[in-house]
C-alpha cells in the first residue's frame, strides 16, 4: 500500500510543516538564502506513470549536492568503475560534506566518496569536452532524459553567486591537483562544479529521476535503459551509505531509503521497485539535510513501511 491520494499526502506535508522552526535556509551560498524557510512541496511518481504531488510542486529547486549522484552516474557509464574509484574512493567519512580534514590522512590522497564535495569535485572534474559549456551540456543533457523534461536548464543567479563564495570548494581542488587527483585550471572546474550545482528542476523531475533509480536504471515509462543495473545500483548504495552527508547512519535507520539530498533543501529518493520520490523543502538542520523533507520521509517510510532493511 502507497499512499495514491493528493489530500493524504498534503495533511503529511502539513504535519512535517511544522518543523520548519527548527531548521534555517543555507546562508553561505547567498542567493540560496532567500527560500523561504516554510516552504514543502513534494511529488511521488511511481512506475505506472502515476504522479501524486502536494505543496508548490512547480516550484523550481537546484539540485546542489543532488546532483553528484547523477554525475557520478555519468562518468560511470563514460569511463567505468575501475578508472572512477582510482580517483574517488567509496567509504563515508562522517565528516560534514565540504571538510577538507580526511583529504590529508589518506595516503596516496584520495577524496573518501563521490558524496562530499571532493570527492564530487574529483567527478566533476572527469566530465570531459572541449569546454565548460560543453561539458555542462552533457551532464544536462543526460538529467533532461533521466527526468523526460527537455526544458531543464541552470540559475544563472545561484551559479554566480556560489562561484563568487566557494572559497573552500577552490580550496579543496586546489589540495587535489597538488596532489594530482585533478589537473585542470581550478576556475574552470569551479565553473562548471558551480553550475552542476544550480541545475534546477521542480520536485516533480526530481521524482521521475528518483524513479529511474528505483527501477535500477530503466525508464519504466519509456522502457528507455538510462544506465546499466550495476550502476544504479552503485549510485543507490551511495545514497544509502552517503548520501544524507554524515546523517546517512541515522537516516537509515530511521527511514531506510536510498536519498540523496542538497544544501537548497531538495531531497531525492528511491524506493526500490516502487516509486521516486522528490521533496524541497528549505529549511536546514545543522548537518544541511531538510528538516522538514527528513520529517516528512519518516513519515511516509513509518505510514506504509517503506525502509530497505
Ligand atoms: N551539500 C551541498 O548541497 C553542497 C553543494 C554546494 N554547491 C557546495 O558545493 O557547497
Amino acid at each position: 500500500m502507497m499512499c495514491k491520494s493528493a489530500e493524504e499526502l498534503q495533511r503529511f506535508v502539513d504535519e512535517a510543516k511544522d518543523y520548519a522552526k527548527f531548521g534555517k535556509v543555507a546562508g553561505y551560498i547567498p542567493a540560496l538564502g532567500k527560500a523561504d524557510p516554510n516552504d514543502l512541496s513534494v511529488a511521488i511518481y511511481y512506475p505506472d506513470g502515476t504522479v501524486v504531488c502536494a505543496g508548490d510542486s512547480k516550484r523550481k529547486v537546484t539540485l546542489q549536492s543532488i546532483s553528484k549522484i547523477i554525475s557520478l552516474a555519468l562518468v560511470l557509464m563514460e569511463y567505468g568503475e575501475k578508472v572512477v574509484f582510482q580517483k574517488v574512493g567509496m567509504e563515508p567519512t562522517g565528516d560534514p560534506f565540504n571538510s577538507i580534514a580526511k583529504l590529508e590522512e589518506t595516503a596516496p590522497v584520495k577524496p573518501l566518496n563521490p558524496m562530499i564535495n571532493a570527492g564530487a569535485l574529483a567527478v566533476t572534474h572527469m566530465i570531459d569536452g572541449h569546454s565548460t559549456i560543453e561539458r555542462l551540456n552533457k551532464l544536462l543533457t543526460f538529467i533532461r532524459r533521466l527526468a523526460g523534461n527537455p526544458t531543464i536548464s541552470y540559475s544563472k543567479e545561484v551559479a554566480q553567486s556560489e562561484f563568487e563564495t566557494a572559497f573552500l570548494n577552490r580550496s579543496l581542488c586546489y589540495f587535489l591537483k597538488q596532489h594530482g587527483i585533478i589537473d585542470e585550471d581550478v576556475e574552470e572546474l569551479m565553473d562548471l562544479y558551480t553550475k552542476q550545482c544550480a541545475i534546477e528542476m521542480t520536485c516533480l523531475d526530481l521524482a521521475r529521476i528518483g524513479l529511474v533509480f528505483a527501477m535500477d536504471g530503466l525508464d519504466p515509462l519509456t522502457g528507455d535503459r538510462m544506465m546499466p543495473l550495476h550502476i544504479a545500483r552503485i549510485c543507490k548504495t551511495f545514497m544509502v551509505t552517503c548520501g544524507m552527508y554524515n546523517a546517512s547512519g541515522e537516516f537509515a535507520i530511521k527511514i531506510g531509503i536510498p536519498a540523496k539530498s542538497g544544501v537548497s533543501g531538495g531531497i531525492l529518493g528511491a524506493v526500490p521497485g516502487r516509486f521516486g520520490i522528490g521533496i524541497f523543502g528549505p529549511a536546514l538542520d545543522e548537518k544541511g539535510n531538510s528538516v522538514t523533507g527528513i520529517k516528512l520521509l519518516e513519515l511516509l517510510s513509518k505510514t506504509y513501511s517503506l525502509s530497505i532493511f
